[in-house]
């Protein structure tokens, strides 16, 4: 059952056209890869989802209904979430408060609410911090913070989470890691679209790869059948970045 139904998207800055004509669709417990050279649109991909950029045009649809151009906080009630590829926890705060603050209604009239802390408990033992709950982000390592970043969108209770560039600074055993959290997120039943340069990293945990390029697409297959491709090889080469 299609989940994710992304046609026609358009995104244009000014006489930039970043995303062009963008079809996507995603099933529903599926892991996909979106890859694609530098520039060729895969954040403003994301952007759109998250309604954080208004769509030039085309739509997008979400578990069946149509999601474009909704601000923000309802695609997140919806059940959609993203990991920016920045970190940006608040380092006043501790671990515990940087999720709970996830979990608040988002209404100016609510001055109460949001989860229980067995509830953060739960979300940050997903991710394997649940013993920095008092700590402050700014003395957390690197892979932490990028966990704490996944605890966060975990707390929104997503059916589906895009996750932008998730290995990134990471050393092989954090990156072999954080992948077995992804197949867990994928057997409790979430569904995620996983931004990546190439696909290194994605090889063996996507069941899918969507190639973009120049805000365009140009491919989609298994990674064994990406990574045969001629076009996606040209379209690398010509972006000079290598696999
Ligand atoms: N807010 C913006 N204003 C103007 N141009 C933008 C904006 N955001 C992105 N672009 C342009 O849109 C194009 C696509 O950028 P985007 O960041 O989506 O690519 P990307 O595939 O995510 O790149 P990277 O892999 O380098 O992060 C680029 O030419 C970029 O300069």
């Amino acid at each position: 059952m299609t989940l994710l139904e992304i046609d026609g998207l358009t995104k244009r800055f000014g006489g930039l056209v970043a995303v062009d004509d963008f079809d996507m669709t995603v099933e529903r417990g599926e892991i996909v890869g979106l890859i694609g050279p530098n520039g060729s649109g895969k954040s403003t991909v994301f952007n759109c989802l998250m309604g954080i950029y208004n769509v030039t045009d085309g739509q997008i649809h979400f578990d069946g209904e149509e999601i474009t151009n909704d601000s923000t906080h309802e695609i997140v009630n919806r059940g959609l979430s993203r990991v920016s590829q920045e970190s940006n926890p608040i380092d006043d705060m501790t671990v515990r408060e940087n999720i709970k603050l996830f979990t608040l209604p988002n209404s100016i009239l609510a001055f109460s609410g949001g989860a229980s802390d067995e509830e953060i408990a739960e979300y940050a033992a997903r991710v394997d911090i649940e013993d920095q709950l008092e700590e402050h982000p700014g003395s957390m390592p690197h892979a932490g913070v990028r966990r704490l970043e996944i605890a966060k969108a975990l707390a929104t209770e997503p059916e589906m989470l895009l996750l932008d560039e998730p290995f990134a600074g990471m050393n092989q055993q954090e990156i072999t890691e954080l992948a077995a959290k992804m197949e867990e997120f994928r057997e409790e039943g979430i569904t995620q679209v996983v931004v990546d340069h190439n696909m290194g990293g994605l090889m063996g945990l996507v069941d899918r790869i969507v190639v973009i390029n120049n805000g365009d697409f140009l491919a989609a297959g298994t990674p064994e059948e990406i990574a045969g491709d001629d076009d996606v090889q040209e379209a690398y080469l010509a972006g000079e970045v290598t696999q």
